[in-house]
Order: C-alpha cells, then sequence, then structure tokens
C-alpha cells in the first residue's frame, strides 16, 4: 500500500464495497444488521445516507472504514484491494493516512485550544511544529474561526466545536471523509455552515465525502442519495446539489 496525498479524480471510486453482511449477537440469537449490502462512493461526491433509526447506516460507516469487521463481503478503497484483508495495523494507519471522521459528540480534547486540536493531529501524521501551526491555522481560518483560535471548548459554542471537529478533520485533507449525524445537534445556521464546509470538501478538495443522516433538508447538497432499511439498500439516486441552498432554522 503506498501513501498517497494525491486525490483520486472526480468520479473516480474511493469505494467499493460488495456483500457486506454484519451480525451482533442479542441473547442466544444473532440479529444481521448488514445483509449483503453493496455500496460504493466517488471522489468528489457529497454522498448521502438516510434511513431509520437502527437501520445499519452508523454499523456501514464502521465497515467501510476499518472499525468494524464484518462477518462477509470485501471493501476496496483507494489502492487497497480488500481491506479487511490487511492487519489491524495496516488498517489503522490507513485510516489515520486516508480517511477524517465527523461524528454528533465532536470529540474535542477538554484541555485543548482550537488551536491545539488540530495542531496534534498533524503533528501525529508527521508535520514539524511550524508546519502544523501554520496548516492548522489556515484550515481553521477556512472554517471561519480564526478569530477562535486560543479557545478551549467550554468556551466555544455547539457550532463552533463541531467546526473545530471539521477543521482538525479537513487539515489533514482526507481523501474519505465519513460523517455521521454531523448536524444533529446544531440549530439551522450553524448546521448550514457544516452541510457547506462539507459540500466543500468534496467540490474543491475531492474527497469522497459519505455522510450519515436523519435530515431529508441535507438532500439539497448531495450529489448521490442512498436509502437503508433493515440493513438493505433500497433506493439509490444521483440528483444535482444545490451548494446554495439554505436550511431552514427547525
Ligand atoms: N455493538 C453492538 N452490539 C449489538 N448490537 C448492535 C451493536 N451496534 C449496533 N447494534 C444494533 O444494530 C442495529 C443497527 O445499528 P446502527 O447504529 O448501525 O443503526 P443506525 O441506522 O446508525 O441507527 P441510528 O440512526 O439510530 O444511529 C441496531 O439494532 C443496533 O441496536
Amino acid at each position: 500500500m503506498s501513501k498517497t496525498s494525491t486525490h483520486g479524480k472526480h468520479g473516480d471510486f474511493a469505494i467499493e464495497a460488495k456483500g457486506l453482511v454484519k451480525r451482533f449477537k442479542s441473547g442466544k440469537a444473532f440479529i444481521e444488521v448488514l445483509k449483503g449490502v453493496d455500496f460504493d462512493a466517488r471522489h468528489g461526491d457529497l454522498t448521502m445516507v438516510m434511513g431509520p433509526s437502527g437501520s445499519g447506516k452508523s454499523t456501514l460507516i464502521a465497515a467501510l472504514s476499518g472499525l468494524l469487521r464484518p462477518e462477509e463481503g470485501r471493501v476496496d478503497t483507494l489502492d487497497v484491494d480488500d481491506l479487511w484483508k490487511l492487519s489491524s495495523g495496516k488498517i489503522d494507519k490507513f485510516r489515520l493516512d486516508h480517511c477524517g471522521f465527523i461524528f454528533q459528540g465532536f470529540n474535542l480534547f477538554p484541555a485543548l485550544t482550537a488551536l491545539q486540536q488540530v495542531e496534534v493531529v498533524l503533528k501525529f501524521q508527521g508535520l514539524s511544529k511550524g508546519d502544523a501551526k501554520r496548516q492548522a491555522t489556515a484550515t481553521l481560518k477556512e472554517v471561519g474561526l480564526g478569530n477562535r483560535l486560543g479557545q478551549r471548548p467550554s468556551a466555544l459554542s455547539g457550532g463552533e466545536k463541531q467546526r473545530v471537529a471539521i477543521a482538525r478533520c479537513l487539515a489533514k485533507n482526507p481523501q474519505i471523509l465519513f460523517a455521521d449525524e454531523p448536524t444533529s445537534a446544531l440549530d439551522g445556521e450553524n448546521g448550514q455552515i457544516v452541510i457547506r464546509l462539507l459540500r466543500r470538501a468534496a467540490t474543491e478538495h475531492g474527497a469522497a465525502v459519505i455522510c450519515v443522516t436523519h435530515d431529508p433538508r441535507l438532500e439539497e447538497w448531495a450529489d448521490r442519495v442512498i436509502k437503508i432499511e433493515d440493513g438493505v439498500i433500497i433506493d439509490d439516486q444521483r440528483r444535482t446539489p444545490n451548494p446554495d441552498a439554505t436550511l431552514a432554522s427547525h
């Protein structure tokens, strides 16, 4: 597996998964949460995965990103054939090098300033102190937090915290960006800022952005909407996104 910072061309596959099956033990029985799911996502696309609670969305993301081993199926991603055939150390390295994650709960370190939250990830990736600071500052400015660099999470609003989490993710310029309910804890205005940043990551950086959501209003920004129900993909539609759409307040 070669480490590369070059993104695939818009339209190239970033992920192709086939026949994913995931079961969990429930008492003496097993429940099948993914029932042979085929899934793909392309560079430059904001692909939205929608479905009711418990339909398997988060499990799918976890299986695609090397976080949760499926019982059956394969995931081909970037230059890796069959991600789940790699050692767990190589899977972790793949995730670190190429994937970004944004979750509902922000997952920020309470003791670190906004700038440090982003710097830490870049230093971990091997950037020098100076380069990490420059890149972290630039990305925080890009998400509109240039004046909040020195604040810790306790001094930031929910929307600002989510933007720090996005800056942390974007700063490493991931080829694949997984977002799980990124706007659900936010009001309309902040939700709009966040979905626009995800849209830009796809359009301007060529990332394959995969966004799990309950919120049908986010469809406006999507290139593709995939619906999953009870562990089965029931619908898959391409559409033309409207990057200037507005998200009304809840
Ligand atoms: N570690 C686990 N052990 C047992 N069951 C699990 C585990 N993780 C998920 N499940 C079950 O798998 C099903 C699908 O869960 P998943 O989190 O993928 O759904 P989801 O579509 O993301 O739901 P939500 O929108 O509520 O987050 C649920 O019934 C859940 O209870």
